[in-house]
């Protein structure tokens, strides 16, 4: 029960360079031979199965993950360096009834091959299809969503104890990656692991990899330890298994071995200290090593068990296994070749845009310094890390300490900027509070992907950081119009030497704008006057500012003069700028890619505040991002389901002024805001 022999594909070209001209036109975008898969629709199928043949459905469920993924994009590397797992956990454990939650979810592709879900993998990630992650309703086989990483443990432990309180059989077993293991939440749960007992298991899949390389000193400990506990009567078993090892894991193991011995004189793993039966480390990619020890983990009459697997990302793979961190998600591509779908980029993106700004800051100020939680290029630090590799930190997924450890680096004279992910911001606001805003320490905040983000969907969105920033005194929240503005606020951001300041950028590419050479310092509060009108005035803020000016237009197609000016600044906001516009128009519309309580709240309470809206005829409106939760899907289709496109935007203002013809300014589709 070997490796199976490669695939005609692999054969084919093991590598780009060796394809034979003969393949490269060779578009194989119809399904592998899966002889075995296609007789296993869910885990009961698959648990029918002789043992003997689980590793060709492992190979075949390889080969239908990489046609699906060559035809949808998506998260590759990491489903290909479980797949054998994921055949042994449903085959071992009495899944959905055993509740296997995935963390982050990102590799659950294979997962939801096997649970039912094949006929539609192909509409992964895409609008009316299947979740970019584990979701509940999406299947009795998802029992916890996910998409942010390192909460599989806590979601199973509550689980476990669930049912240990009801008496009810069952376990939970959460499969949590290496760099999932550096965020706090992690140990915070296996902390409080202990009552939980043998109902729950911890499969600690190992590949060495974040999206890039893992870092930090957990990273290292988990290369040398190795199981050292008699438990289980696994000791023969784990001696029988490092010889068994591939000899590059083997060597890894025998090292580890001699490690652990030396540690248990003194005491078991990290794991064993907090009160895991720690069982490893195990060949992810073996049946072979895989089923007993799962199969003795799961008749275990104590616990909790922790499982190291030490799996390779991108497994099985001739593109993914070499280029792990480029193969942590993927566009289309041919699946024979591996050559990727390309787009021709119209702009720069705000991300590469951002980083380039922040090194002409860093040229000319040396205390400048930049701080990511294990997303180096989707922030653009690797770019800046590149150029400053002494003043940029990867701190692992561990946003809480990246923000306190910037806070810490602002007490000592430093300017850190950290560059991070709207969403994933959302993770340290007690830091952002306590340790940052109340003791207006000069942290700079560069967020990545604020607003929609399109296909990974409501738990990657960017929705809130103007709510959750702009509420706090001390404050500065600046938001992008478009990639020169984000240069501007770079500098701006870089010049605020007194309180913490943040900056807002979507994902993707700029509108095209002509670049300065480098950023200016902008006037703090201070919004400008885009287009000049009179009737109407759109007070946009950030990056729907494009989508303002097209509806401008439209609406002054109908007669109705229109003014646009971009706020920048969600707070202070810029209260002459707002005075005027109420004064000289009949509408002020605030328009932001944001949920409710953000810029436009801010500018309503102005108003309120100073008597505008007392028995005037002003008529206002906040347009933002509707008080829901926006499945994924294409960012077009998401801002039209908003309302946050110019169709969106005029049909609104003319709603508001009360014309009957707004549903022509819809399309057939989209609602307009309700006034
Ligand atoms: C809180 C949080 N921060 C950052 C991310 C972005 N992210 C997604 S997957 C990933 C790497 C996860 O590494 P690991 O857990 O080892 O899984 P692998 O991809 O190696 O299987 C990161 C940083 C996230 N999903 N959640
Ligand atoms: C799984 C995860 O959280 C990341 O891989 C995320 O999907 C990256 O998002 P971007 O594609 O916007 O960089
Ligand atoms: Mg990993």
């Amino acid at each position: 029960m070997g490796q199976s022999e490669p695939s005609l594909r692999r054969q084919a070209c093991a590598t780009w360079a060796d394809c034979p001209e003969a393949e490269k036109d060779k578009k194989l975008s119809v399904r592998p031979e899966t002889p075995l898969l296609d007789s296993v629709q869910t885990p009961v199928d698959l648990r029918k199965l002789p043992k003997e043949k689980l590793q060709q459905l492992a190979d075949e469920l390889r080969e239908e993950m990489i046609s699906a993924v060559s035809v949808t994009g998506g998260h590759f590397g990491a489903g290909l360096g479980v797949v054998e797992l994921t055949v042994a956990l449903h085959y071992v454990f009495n899944t959905p009834d055993d509740r296997l939650i995935w963390d982050v979810g990102h590799q659950a592709y294979p997962h939801k091959i096997l649970t039912g879900r094949r006929d539609r993998i192909r509409t992964i990630r895409q609008g009316g299809g299947l979740s970019p992650f584990t979701k509940r309703g999406e299947s009795d086989y998802d029992p916890f969503g996910a998409g942010h990483s390192s909460t599989s443990i806590s979601a199973a432990l509550g689980m476990a104890v669930a049912n240990k309180m009801a008496d009810k059989p069952g376990k939970a077993i959460a499969v949590i990656g290496d760099g999932a293991m550096s965020a706090g939440m992690a140990y915070e749960a296996m902390n409080n692991a202990e009552q939980a007992g043998n109902r729950l298991v911890v499969i600690l899949n190992d590949n060495d990899m974040s999206i890039a390389p893992a870092v930090g000193g957990l990273s290292a400990y988990l290369a040398k330890i190795v199981s050292s506990h008699t438990f289980l009567s696994l000791r023969g078993f784990g001696k029988k298994i490092i010889e068994m090892l591939p000899r590059p894991l083997a060597d890894r193991a025998r090292q580890a071995e001699e490690y652990a011995r030396g540690m248990a004189a003194g005491g078991g793993t990290l794991f064993d200290e907090l009160g895991f039966y720690y069982v490893g480390p195990i060949d992810g990619h073996n049946m072979e090593h895989l089923l007993p020890v799962l199969e003795n983990v799961r008749d275990a009459i104590d616990g909790p068990i922790l499982v190291h697997v030490v799996t390779e990302k991108g497994h099985g793979h001739p593109f993914a296994e070499p280029n792990q961190e480029k193969y942590h998600a993927v566009p289309q591509f041919d699946v024979v070749t591996g050559e990727r779908k390309k787009s021709t980029p119209k702009a720069p993106t705000y991300t590469n845009v951002f980083a380039d700004a922040l090194i002409k800051e860093s040229e000319k100020d040396d205390k400048i310094c930049a701080i990511t939680a294990a997303m180096p290029s989707g922030t653009g630090l690797n770019k800046y890390g590149d150029r400053f590799p002494d003043r940029t930190f990867d701190v692992g997924i561990a946003e809480q300490h990246a923000v306190t450890f910037a806070a810490g680096l602002a007490t000592e004279g430093y300017k850190p900027f950290v560059a991070i992910y709207s969403t994933f911001l959302q993770r340290a606001y007690d830091q952002i509070v306590h340790d940052v805003a109340v003791q207006k320490l000069p942290v700079r905040f560069a967020i990545d992907r604020a607003g929609l983000v399109g296909a990974d969907g409501p738990t990657h969105a960017g929705s809130f950081d103007v709510t959750y920033l702009a509420s706090l005194p001390n404050m500065v929240v600046m938001a992008a119009a478009d990639e020169a503005e984000l240069m501007h606020m770079v500098a701006t951001a870089a010049s605020i030497d007194d309180r913490p300041s943040a900056v807002r950028y979507p994902r993707g590419e700029g509108l095209g704008v002509e670049l300065p050479d480098e950023g200016k310092v902008l006037e703090i509060g201070k919004g400008r006057i885009v287009k000049k009108g009179s009737k109407v005035a759109i007070l946009s803020l950030g990056a729907r500012l494009g989508e303002a000016l097209k509806a401008a237009e439209d609406l002054e197609s109908r007669g109705l003069s229109t003014t646009v000016a971009d706020a920048r600044f969600a707070k202070p906001v810029d209260d002459q700028l707002i005075r005027d516009l109420a004064a000289t128009h009949d509408v002020l519309i605030t328009l932001e890619e944001n949920a409710i309580g953000g810029f436009g709240a801010h500018v309503m309470d102005f108003l309120a505040e100073e008597g505008i809206l007392d028995g005037g005829s002003l008529k206002v409106r906040a347009m933002k991002l509707p008080d829901q939760f926006q499945d994924h899907g294409k960012p077009e289709q998401m801002y039209e389901d908003a309302g946050l496109n110019a169709s969106g935007i005029v049909a609104t203002i003319l709603k508001t002024l009360g014309h009957n013809d707004y549903g022509q300014a819809l399309g057939d589709s989209a609602a307009a805001q309700k006034p």
